[in-house]
């Protein structure tokens, strides 16, 4: 049976329509393309009415172009003649005549929720509304349910300089919504500072403060559209604005901190709108990618690994027999509990194909187990030597995995016994001459059928971990990371057992 959710289950929220009047940005990072995306993002169903076409890119404003406001009326009637929008985000106005129109469309329609930027001039100082429109502006605003002004905005709208402390902005918003009625959303992006604060400053004079880490980004492009649609549009959700403004902070800080991933533009880039939409559904983990990032996320044990004592000492020849006799014994126990976490991942395989490997896998652990024990060891197949700890660790890490994990866990802390092995086996195999005491040992190094079965297992794991949830796949690399440690504990262990050190298992 599937897990996905119906996307129109009862019990779930109804999609937010919501519609923004703004103007346009062909790099889609400020504008009604940001508009979109946000509302999109924030779990909306986005529309968009066109007040002014903006030659634009990440560097500044070029040129605009104004259609006829009776083309912006007519775009706004016909969407209001066919949807009950449910809310409204105003941006860019650009002029007077423009503002005309919107405030009668507002006055007859009267949407729940109107959010207004009052968008007036672009980071890159262009000017998004002409400077003889502020008093219209001003009108405008006791018709809007929420004004989301920054720095510059809030004095302009207020007829004073910019403040230039917290304190002076929030005195500003609070005049602002006392005269005109409405909640005022204070951003202080502008203000310095590694925490950027905002305030939500409603007509009675309350105020709630958020902060936030400022993120060291030029990835800011149409940060004040973006956080506005987003308001817009859980305010309908949350039909409140705090956690509206709480929630759409949070996106916006994911937003900001993935942007420059995007390599959009030479200026100030957008936010990267989607980020956290994309990660919940690993749209951009590809299993190859994850494979990489999962070994580079494991280099430093690797590194460790190679500088072993016993590793170099296996390497050059000048490993003691004891020491060696004892890895073995030791192998071969871990072996045998190995095996039955490998039969484990097989029952619970969700594919016969995937059920045939971990079984094939498990029964050649157990036909190296036997081989150790009667080639290597010399002779019964009961072992004689006692675990020792790392070997207790490490395979009381597999059965605790096995027990309280799933299936995605459990392969994903089988992993490094094959994948790390494989490679410090590859390497040790090259030192193979004639005359090395362990030549035949580390002829068994070089085994093609186990390098098989590594990229197979390593393909699957891989496989599973891109297309689970972030959740599922950080426990999966917390089993796989937990699993390499032990991996080194366990070469460490033959000569670290005469000096008393125990194993190093992290937590
Ligand atoms: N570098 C940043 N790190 C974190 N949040 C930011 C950053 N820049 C802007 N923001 C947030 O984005 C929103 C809009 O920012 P602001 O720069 O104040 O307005 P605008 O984009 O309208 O000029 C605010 O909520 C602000 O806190
Ligand atoms: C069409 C359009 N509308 C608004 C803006 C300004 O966007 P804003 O979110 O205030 O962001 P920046 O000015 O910081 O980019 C715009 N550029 N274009």
């Amino acid at each position: 049976m599937s897990d996905a959710v119906s996307a129109t289950e009862p019990g779930l929220a109804p999609v937010p329509r919501v519609l923004s009047i703004a103007g346009t940005d062909p790099t889609g990072g400020a504008g009604v393309q940001a508009d979109l995306k946000s509302v999109a993002a924030s779990g909306g169903y986005g529309m968009a009415a066109v007040t002014a076409l903006v030659a634009q890119n990440t560097c500044g404003v070029r040129s605009v172009h104004r259609p006829p406001p009776d083309f912006l009326r007519e775009q706004l009637v016909a969407v209001s003649d066919d949807v009950q929008i449910d809310a409204v985000k105003i941006g860019m106005l650009f002029d007077a005549e423009i503002i005309a129109v919107v405030r009668a469309w507002l006055a007859e329609h009267r949407p729940p929720v109107v959010v207004l930027d009052p968008v007036m001039v672009a980071t890159s100082g262009d000017h998004l509304l002409q400077p003889e429109a502020e008093d219209a502006l001003r009108d405008l605003l006791p018709l809007v349910d929420l004004i989301t002004p920054n720095v510059p905005e809030l004095a302009a709208l207020v007829s004073e300089p910019a403040a230039v402390t917290w304190d002076g902005l929030l005195d500003q918003a609070r005049r602002l919504s006392r005269s005109t009625g409405v909640t005022v959303l204070a951003k202080g992006g502008h203000l310095d500072g590694d925490e950027i604060w905002d305030a939500l400053v409603d007509a009675s004079g309350a105020v709630t403060e958020l902060s936030t880490p400022r993120v060291e980004t030029r990835a800011t492009h149409g940060t004040g559209c973006s956080l506005s649609s987003a308001v817009a549009t859980l305010r309908v959700t949350h039909g409140a604005w705090q956690p509206a403004v709480t929630e759409a902070k949070r996106w916006l800080t994911t937003a900001l901190r993935a942007g420059e991933e995007l390599h959009v533009g030479q200026g100030h880039g957008p936010v990267s709108h989607l980020a956290e939409t994309w990660a919940r559904a690993g749209t951009r983990l590809t299993p190859a990618r994850l494979a990489e990032h999962w070994w580079a996320q494991i280099a430093d044990v690797r590194a460790e690994i190679d500088a072993l004592p016993f590793v170099r000492a296996l390497a050059d020849g000048s490993l003691g027999d004891d020491d060696f006799s004892w890895y073995l014994a030791q192998d071969a126990l871990y072996l045998g509990d190995y095996a039955r976490v490998l039969a484990e991942a097989s029952r619970r395989a969700p594919t016969v194909s995937e059920q045939t490997f971990w079984a094939g896998c498990a029964q050649q652990a157990l036909v190296t187990e036997l081989e150790l024990h009667r080639g290597w060891l010399g002779g019964s197949d009961e072992p004689e030597t006692l675990p020792g700890p790392v070997t207790t660790a490490y395979v009381d890490h597999l059965l605790a995995t096995t027990a309280r994990g799933g299936y995605a866990e459990v392969v994903a802390a089988a992993l490094p016994c094959f994948w790390i092995y494989a490679d410090v086996g590859a390497r040790l195999a090259e030192h193979r001459t004639d005359d090395h005491p362990y030549a035949a040992w580390l002829t068994t190094y070089a085994d093609e059928d186990f390098a098989e079965a590594t990229a197979r297992a390593v393909d699957l794991v891989s496989t599973l971990a891109a297309g689970s949830t972030p959740q599922v796949r950080e426990r999966m690399f917390a089993a796989f990371r937990a699993s390499a440690v032990l991996e080194r504990d366990f070469f460490a262990a033959p000569l670290q057992r005469h000096d008393g050190s125990g194993p190093t298992v992290e937590g």
